[in-house]
């Protein structure tokens, strides 16, 4: 099968501490998986490996054909252009509007055709459910979830073949978080491959996926078809 993510053998060391160690697992192409476990677990930190934010202390991580365990800093950008990340705290730029936010990371990647990159945030607010006219809104100006709706709409400016999620909807309301999720199954449905790291265990039953449990340094892998067979997560 093809692997977008290949994780073998990962160990993480911080100041001494093992965080994370014998990591071994594999996202295939398309593939929807959770990332669970308790606060201070290592979720952030695994998905750092993915995208170059840290590099494992020992072991191979290998993400969309770079090998990222080696991968040289001036080549990190290009790692980053085909896979979209996405944090907790939204992380727009505040003093600038939404369009710009958008305009911002598509200069930052090589855009340069200005009609293009019109209609391409056009196309960006309305794949994430928002009206064309939040493009001229500031951030404050929006509630929680339409700034992760942008911060979405940014991580999909390259149309990455997988998002990274970290905490997207931990600081959103129940309801609002579940249409979060449902944004990301549309995105998922569209191709594109999804690692989403959560404490909301609820969405395991509105959207079985398969879930990785970080626990002791270790990982849990339970399959699709366990989540679908409601098994005891905690
Ligand atoms: N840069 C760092 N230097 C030293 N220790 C770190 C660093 N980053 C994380 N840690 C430690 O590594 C462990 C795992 O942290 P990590 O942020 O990956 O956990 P987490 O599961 O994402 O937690 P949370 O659910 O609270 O976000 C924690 O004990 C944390 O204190």
């Amino acid at each position: 099968m093809d692997q977008i993510v290949t994780i073998r053998d990962v160990k993480v060391v911080f100041e001494g501490a093992v965080i994370l160690k014998d990591i071994n697992f594999d996202i295939a192409r398309g593939e929807f998986i959770y990332l669970l476990g308790t606060t201070g677990s290592g979720k952030s930190s695994l998905l750092r490996l993915l995208y170059a934010d840290l590099y494992p202390t020992e072991g191979v991580v290998r993400v969309n054909n770079f090998q990222v365990n080696e991968l040289d800093k001036k080549d990190i950008p290009f790692l980053r252009r085909s896979v979209g990340v996405i944090f907790q705290d939204f992380e727009l730029l505040t003093d600038r509007s939404v369009e710009e936010n958008l305009l911002f990371v598509m200069k930052a990647t090589g855009w340069s055709n200005q009609q293009k990159m019109n209609n391409k945030v056009d196309e960006l607010l309305e794949k994430v459910n928002l009206p064309r006219l939040t493009k001229d809104k500031m951030p404050h100006q929006l509630s929680g979830g339409e700034q992760q709706r942008v911060a979405i709409a940014r991580a999909l400016v390259n149309d990455p073949d997988l998002i990274i999620a970290d905490e997207p909807t931990g600081n959103l309301d129940p309801k609002v978080s579940r249409a979060i999720l449902d944004l990301f199954k549309e995105i998922n449905e569209s191709g594109t491959s999804i690692i989403m790291a959560t404490h909301q265990h609820s969405f395991l039953r509105v959207n079985p996926e398969r879930a990785l449990i970080c626990e002791g340094g270790n990982i849990k892998d339970i399959s699709k078809e366990q989540v679908q067979q409601k098994l005891d997560l905690t």
